[in-house]
């Protein structure tokens, strides 16, 4: 493509150069620039992309988008704004895929994943080619791919979206995290469903403020299209829980018909009737194209929730009731999310992603609610992410276990023992006797004595980590495993 074509899609952008210049890819990092390339110099958080450029020169990047003139013998297209440069440009090179799809995004604090995986497999199940983006991966056609983050920047998005497109999938679900709608990593993704699972405390480091946390979430709900149609497959749907404190403000921002999930008498999806064991949740749903009873292989309420949500949202791609129904009883769970480890030791160990304030009351809640013997939860915060978190955290595991191993999830660049600190705070707030928790920052060390204390019925949590199968300390990334850490406890366990 030519950069005067790139050109012609910014109004106000100024081409300086030979604009016949033909640009065979776009990229954003100069180490992976390709020579013909055109790379985009984004502002970032930690370094300035244009601080590349000429590395990226050097390695036969043809052009440059920048937002101030660099002293470069290549052609450049100074654009006000880079970031948006790149979602107009990608979205323009990539032909514009997510208007060859149906996109559903799902955003909120918790539930995200789940949710995804919930509505993937009820589409897939109903015959529609789907595709995955999200925390745990990416797949469609077949075949997975690893993600580095939750929602991918603009420019890998666009090219995903492409190759879907390319390979035939007709829909596509995805997480929409916070960061991704403030930093406009999904601009120019035009979604046709957006569904907001809930809003509680988490990411106070980067957003400052949960006004502002809400506001970041708030934008996918007010960029949700703003006309309507006659033409059913073309409208646009906010699926909200209604139960959600936030709600009356997303509702207040967007223009699409809103769909509300909740218990509430006055939702268009409605559950009752719920009922929790250790094997799973019933429940009764109300909706505005009938009514069923569903038996979800998952626990907890929140999973009920969660199921609402991707009822909602398949409901508006017109698949009847009692095939979302069969699909839902069928899910066995999802990967690192309540997931039971199973040595045929006499009591329960679960593994689960539980890392905010919310997510770790919910699943010590839905534990409690089965649990026959003692409650034993191992649980750290990530490093580099909200410290005010943590002592919150700290209170939760103390309110709702008999026992507390505080131990390391993810420290990062920070010190692990400090972390620790953090979320002793909470537990010293509460008062909490000395010999009802204990802190081991090494996290193998402190799955193990958990399993070793566990007696007959009692329940081991281990919570933040859920699918993921390693460590980072400091920038360094090693192989752990919860599952395969508590696998191995159990089997050495002396008593
Ligand atoms: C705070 C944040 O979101 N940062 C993201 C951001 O990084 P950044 O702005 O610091 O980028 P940077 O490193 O300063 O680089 C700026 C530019 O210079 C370029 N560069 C840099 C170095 C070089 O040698 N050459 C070069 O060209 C980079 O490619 C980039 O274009 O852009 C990067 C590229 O897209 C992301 O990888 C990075 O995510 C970091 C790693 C991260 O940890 N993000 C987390 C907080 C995040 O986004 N999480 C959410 C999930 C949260 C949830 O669960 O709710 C997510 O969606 O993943
Ligand atoms: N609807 C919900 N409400 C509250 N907590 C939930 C809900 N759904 C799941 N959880 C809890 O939060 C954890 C993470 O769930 P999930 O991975 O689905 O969320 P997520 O929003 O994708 O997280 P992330 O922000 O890391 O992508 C689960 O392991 C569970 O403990
Ligand atoms: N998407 C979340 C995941 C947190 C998971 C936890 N294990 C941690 O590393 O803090 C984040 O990046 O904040
Ligand atoms: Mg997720």
């Amino acid at each position: 493509m030519l950069l005067k074509q790139f050109a012609s899609m910014l109004t106000t952008a100024r081409l300086v150069g030979e604009s016949n210049t033909e640009c065979q890819n776009l990229q954003t990092d100069s180490r992976q620039v390709k020579p013909g390339d055109l790379f985009i110099c984004l502002p970032g958080h930690t370094v300035d992309g244009h601080d590349y450029a000429e590395k990226a020169v050097n390695a036969g990047a043809v052009a440059l988008v920048v937002e101030r003139q660099l002293d470069l013998p290549v052609p450049q297209l100074l654009v006000k704004d880079s970031r948006f440069a790149m979602a107009v440009l990608a979205d323009f090179f990539f032909d514009s895929p997510s208007q060859k799809m149906n996109m559903i995004g799902v955003t909120g604090t918790n539930g995200k994943t789940t949710t995804t995986y919930l509505i993937e497999k009820i589409m897939s199940d109903y015959g529609r080619k789907t595709g995955l983006i999200g925390t745990i991966q990416m797949r469609y056609d077949g075949r997975t791919y690893p993600m580095s983050g939750t929602t991918p920047e603009a420019l890998d998005l666009q090219r995903s979206l492409h190759d879907m497109v390319q390979k035939g999938t007709d829909c596509c679900v995805m997480e929409v995290s916070s960061h991704a709608l403030e930093q406009g990593r999904v601009k120019g993704t035009n979604f046709r469903t957006a569904v907001f699972t809930n809003l509680t405390q988490d990411h106070l480091d980067y957003h400052h403020s949960m006004e502002e946390y809400r506001g970041a979430k708030g934008l996918f709900f007010a960029r949700l299209g703003n006309g309507y149609t006659e033409d059913v497959t073309q409208r646009k749907y906010a699926v909200i829980n209604a139960d959600d404190p936030a709600a009356a403000y997303f509702i207040s921002v967007t223009a699409a018909e809103v769909i509300t999930y909740g218990m509430g008498e006055k939702a268009d999806v409605r559950a009752s009737q719920i009922s929790i064991t250790s094997q799973g949740t019933s429940f009764h749903v109300d909706t505005f194209a009938g009514s069923t009873d569903i038996r979800l292989r998952m626990v907890g309420k929140f999973n009920v929730y969660n199921a609402m949500a991707a009822i909602s949202a398949a409901l508006v791609e017109g698949i009847p009731l009692e095939e979302i129904k069969r699909s839902l009883e069928t899910v066995p769970g999802v990967d690192g999310r309540v997931e039971g480890v199973d040595e045929g030791q006499p009591f329960a160990v679960i593994v689960d992603y539980a890392h905010t304030p919310d997510g770790l009351e919910n699943v010590l809640r839905t534990v409690k609610e089965f649990a026959e013997g003692r409650v034993i939860c191992v649980f750290g915060c990530g490093g580099d992410r909200d410290r005010t978190k943590r002592p919150l955290m700290g209170k939760i595991a103390a309110n709702y276990s008999d026992f507390v191993l505080v131990t390391s999830d993810n420290p990062r660049t920070e010190d692990p023992d400090l972390i620790l600190k953090d979320i002793e705070q909470g537990l010293i707030e509460e008062s909490v006797p000395a010999e009802r928790y204990t802190m081991i920052v090494d996290r193998r060390q402190a799955i193990h004595e958990a399993i070793e204390m566990a007696s007959p019925a009692d329940v081991v949590l281990i919570a933040g980590k859920g699918h993921e199968t390693y460590q980072i300390i400091g920038t360094t990334k090693t192989d752990f495993d919860d599952r395969i850490i508590a696998k191995e406890a159990i089997r050495g366990k002396s008593n």
